[in-house]
């Protein structure tokens, strides 16, 4: 099967599509061609009213579901999606850009074991007892209420399930909001939910820009707001939240750090530079943007990333040879290209790419080569801002200590990596590195069963494994008493 691209509307409420041509203009591009691929239009007042009402209406019967019941949806949410993985990974590459050798393996396949694994963890919710003598408490593990997921662009299928799948095992409902650049998938998930037997109303899908997922996150019936996206928008939507003592995770930005030691394997570590700068084109939260490398090995470390870059195959991303597609938008490619701009001018050595590639089309595909500078400085611009495209920067070191400073010598804390054959130095290293997920001898994986989430600036709670459902629940206590009150008077 193929999803044409121009969806049935443009939102999907209360188990139907709705479609409100009132709503501002939010055309479609497919990053590869410059081609408008579908017409949407963003929600109005009145339509965030009816989702937020929708799954209002929908919450109390959700909740009172047994864990079971809501799991057993998802899991079959969960096969579905695995079924229509390239129906889904082909949409998701016209969305995106990305090419559909990423897409096969990191968004549906990633978003049906968020499915899989919640619906699995439904089942399991439950409270504590504890014993005061004859008297005893217990608690109640508890829905939020109505909860809201906001987007990014570069993993849209994946970010949809990541939130809807513990916001409902815990039995909630939601509202979703994805990235006005990439909003085609999260309305398939929506479908294979109702598919799989979702009550109408349990996960909406509304689209927008900025203004829309302002309006859901004000509103009075939502009790918790998850927003995956940059740090500047998340401190909108944190002090917004605050403000209606909401609960949030904030999956935000990061310039994380990647650090290879004198005794790494070379050939593993240059692998694992290449996946941490220029997967998803370097649209990826969790980058290594900051490769450190010690002084013994850098020069055949960047000698052999050279190499190495000569196989990257730029092209047709639904052509399953190509392993590296052009950035989300054009906007997008501006900022990255100002950056380099910026590396060059403050004197970083430029190893390889810094420009759009020959052969590609400029006007259209909004393309940029895989970028590598060397001898970068702690001060410059690319060391510090994330970038958000493909633009490594390779920094030298002396000392482990030395290292480990300037690696955490940032307002970001999402990811890390280090690479040493010496274990204890890895253990010990990861322990004082300030960021919510680490990799020992390998970086950017993430698997559901492992929590995700930033450290000081890059966030607030975490996703997946089984800490999230702490994040999408509530405790109740109750305290029982068996003998009789007493009172002073
Ligand atoms: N930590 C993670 O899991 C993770 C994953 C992917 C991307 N990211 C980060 O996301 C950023 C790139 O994505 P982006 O450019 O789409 O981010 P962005 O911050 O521009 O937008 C994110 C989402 O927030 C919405 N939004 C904007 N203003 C809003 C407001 N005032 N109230 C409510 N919603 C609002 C946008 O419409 C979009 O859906 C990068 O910084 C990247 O590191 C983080
Ligand atoms: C969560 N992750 C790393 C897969 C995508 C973030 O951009
Ligand atoms: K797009």
């Amino acid at each position: 099967m193929t999803y044409p691209t121009q969806p049935e509307a443009s939102h999907f409420i209360d188990g139907a599509y709705v479609e409100d041509d009132s709503g501002a203009a939010l055309p479609v591009i497919y990053p590869a061609t410059g081609e408008t691929i579908a017409d949407l239009h963003a929600a109005t007042p009145a339509l965030i009213d009816r989702a937020l009402a929708a799954a209002k209406r929908a919450q109390p019967a959700w909740a009172a579901m047994t864990g079971t019941e809501r799991g057993r949806i998802l899991r079959r949410a969960a096969d579905i999606m695995r079924e229509r993985n390239r129906a889904l990974s082909e949409l998701e590459t016209k969305d995106t850009g990305k090419p559909l050798q990423e897409t096969l393996v990191a968004d549906a396949t990633s978003g049906a074991d968020a499915l899989e694994y919640f619906g699995g963890l439904a089942a399991t919710l439950s409270g504590e007892h504890i014993q005061l003598g004859d008297d005893f408490i217990y608690t109640r593990r508890e829905a939020l209420g109505v909860t809201v997921g906001i987007g990014a662009w570069n993993y849209p299928t994946q970010i949809a399930c990541w939130k809807a799948a513990p916001a409902l095992a815990c039995g909630n409902t939601m509202v979703f909001k994805p990235s006005e650049t990439t909003p085609l998938c999260a309305l398939k998930v929506a479908e294979i939910l109702k598919e799989a037997g979702l009550p109408d109303g349990v996960f909406n899908v509304v689209q927008g820009y900025g203004e829309v997922g302002a309006g859901l996150v004000e509103d009075e019936r939502v009790a918790k707001v998850s927003l995956t996206g940059s740090v500047p928008t998340g401190r909108r939507v944190y002090a917004a939240a605050a403000s209606g003592m909401k609960s949030v995770t904030m999956e935000l930005g990061g310039k994380s750090p990647l650090v290879i030691f004198d005794d790494a394997n070379v050939e593993d570590a240059v692998s694992a530079a290449i996946n941490a700068n220029f997967y998803s084109t370097g649209q990826v939260c969790s980058n290594g943007t900051r490769v450190f490398v010690q002084d013994g090995i850098r020069e055949a470390f960047l000698a052999r990333l050279s190499e190495r870059l000569g196989g990257v195959k730029m092209g047709d991303p639904l052509d399953e040879a190509t392993n590296f597609g052009p950035m989300v938008s054009a906007r997008q490619r501006e900022i990255v290209e100002g950056f380099i701009a910026r590396g060059r001018e403050e004197g970083a050595r430029l190893v390889a790419g810094g420009g759009r590639p020959t052969g590609m089309s400029d006007e259209n595909g909004y393309w940029v080569e895989p970028t590598v500078f060397a001898d970068v400085t702690d001060e410059m611009t690319i060391a510090r801002e994330e970038i958000f495209g493909p633009v490594m920067s390779v920094f030298g070191f002396a000392t482990e200590e030395e290292a480990l400073e300037r690696a955490n010598a940032t307002i970001y804390g999402l990811s890390a990596g280090v690479f040493t054959r010496d274990l204890a130095r890895a253990h010990r290293f990861v322990g004082k590195l300030q960021a919510g997920s680490c990799w020992i001898n390998t970086y950017n994986l993430t698997p559901v069963e492992a929590p995700f989430g930033g450290m000081k600036m890059s966030g607030v709670g975490r996703e997946n494994g089984q800490v999230a459902i702490e994040h999408w629940s509530q405790l109740k206590t109750v305290y029982v008493a068996m003998g009789e009150v007493e009172a002073p008077y």
